[in-house]
């Protein structure tokens, strides 16, 4: 079965296409800026060159119809016919309480997805959108939901609920969802498995950092606790996003300095984080560059990230009464050598002991970084969400199908 996986943002498309016989990657892109003066699609197919066009792409369905367009085209193609694709595959990043697994996609799974526009109000209507657009673009076939929040919903209710009346929870549902569930569910399970572990018995404590950033504290295969919120806002220092302030501040500035409610939702989420502190920029690349050549703004960014990193590696090893694993994953956690040296560095309290030349191999493979003596293990396992995606899509699909 060809499976197409789409994860949509308010302005861009992310896509994979797989052949779910070996689950292999036929071809992948991403149409950055749409809606803007120009969008930028950059469309790389397997075992052939890949392209890049600069084009008007004013909405979702015609950015879809565009990846389609290459994905069936004679010279940048991987398949005949768009007949080829079987299912797609949404990344959503809310389901709120609705959804504690993947779904297919039918009128009230959209009716649902809609009603918690009001909680992720950044994600799901970008979601929607690819949604919409897939469905206009390829009518006849499943559409299957796969949510960042399902893997949380394990967490007990103490971790999940916020110290405030609770009819606000009874009322508009406010409590703890997480996100990047989907990484942390993979990331964990290729954990135990690279260690040959049965993951019933293990504290693992996986952190996702890459543009967003999560940690979650994993007990016995279950997500007991995480650091997203009821938004993606909470929990680390991000590129753009604060992370964990004092509430009290929201009011403060918002008087202060007379901002709107959107207003300050949008510094809090766009201009914050890695950005706000070093003043030069939201990716970690540069901020590494900027601290190696001096720049004393980017080194107090990067040591605020990595001081909030270890602080909720400190709690989460509290909340299991114990560590045995800790992963890294994501943009960051997946290619920063010098990041993971120093989270090491202050973690020998825990019985970390991290091997400094096992930290700066780079390889696309699980692999260990601790030494032989740590009494944790410390892993780099590369994170895939597409194809968990792909994996639950052809499951839910195969099951309509039988
Ligand atoms: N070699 C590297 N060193 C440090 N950080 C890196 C490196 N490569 C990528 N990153 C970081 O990873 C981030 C993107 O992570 P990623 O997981 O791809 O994000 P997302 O999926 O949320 O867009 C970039 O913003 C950058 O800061
Ligand atoms: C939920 C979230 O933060 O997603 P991303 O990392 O893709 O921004
Ligand atoms: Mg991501």
């Amino acid at each position: 079965m060809k499976i197409l996986v789409i994860n949509a943002g308010s302005s861009s498309l992310k896509y994979q296409l797989y052949d779910m016989t070996d689950e292999s990657v036929l071809a992948k892109g991403l149409v950055e800026r749409i809606g803007m003066d120009s969008s930028i699609v950059t469309h790389k197919p397997t075992g052939k060159a890949e392209v890049t066009e600069v084009s008007e792409i004013l909405e979702h369905t015609t950015a879809i119809r565009k990846v389609l367009g290459l994905l069936t085209s004679p010279e940048h193609g991987v398949i005949g016919s768009i007949d080829q694709i079987e299912a797609v595959g949404h990344r959503v990043v809310h389901g709120g309480e609705y959804f504690g697994e993947s779904a297919i996609v039918d009128s009230d799974v959209k009716s649902k997805i809609r009603q918690l526009f009001d909680l992720a109000p950044l994600h799901n209507p970008a979601s929607m959108m690819g949604i919409k657009a897939a469905e206009a673009n390829m009518p006849n076939i499943p559409q299957v939901v796969v949510f960042d929040t399902a893997f949380h919903q394990s967490m007990p209710e103490h971790a999940y609920l916020y110290a405030i009346p609770r009819v606000l929870y009874k009322k508009h549902k406010v409590r703890r969802y997480g996100a990047h569930g989907t990484s942390h569910d993979y990331v964990s399970l290729a954990a135990a498995e690279f260690l040959g572990r049965n993951i019933e018995d293990m504290k693992i404590i996986t952190c996702h950092i890459g543009n967003g950033a999560s940690i979650t504290a994993v007990k016995n295969g279950r997500s007991i606790d995480t650091s997203m919120g009821m938004t993606p806002l909470e929990g680390l220092m991000m590129g753009t996003r604060s992370g964990d302030l004092d509430p009290a501040i929201v009011p403060f500035v918002m008087n202060k300095e007379e901002l709107t409610v959107n207003e300050v939702n949008s510094m809090l989420n766009k201009h914050s984080g890695l950005l706000a502190i070093s003043g030069i920029s939201s990716d970690m690349r540069e901020i590494t560059e900027g601290m190696q050549n001096g720049d004393a703004n980017s080194k107090l960014a990067f040591d605020m990230y990595e001081y909030r990193l270890r602080k909720y590696i400190g709690s989460y090893a509290a909340v299991m009464n114990g560590v045995d694993t800790i992963v890294f994953t994501a943009g960051v956690g997946e290619n920063s050598v010098v990041l993971r040296e120093k989270v090491c560095e202050n973690l020998t309290y825990l019985g970390v002991e991290l091997d400094k030349e096992l930290n700066e191999i780079r390889s696309g493979e699980p692999r260990r970084i601790s030494s032989a003596n740590s009494k944790v293990e410390v892993l780099v396992v590369p994170t895939n969400e597409e194809l968990v995606i792909a994996r639950d899509t052809n499951r839910l699909v195969k099951g309509l199908k039988s």
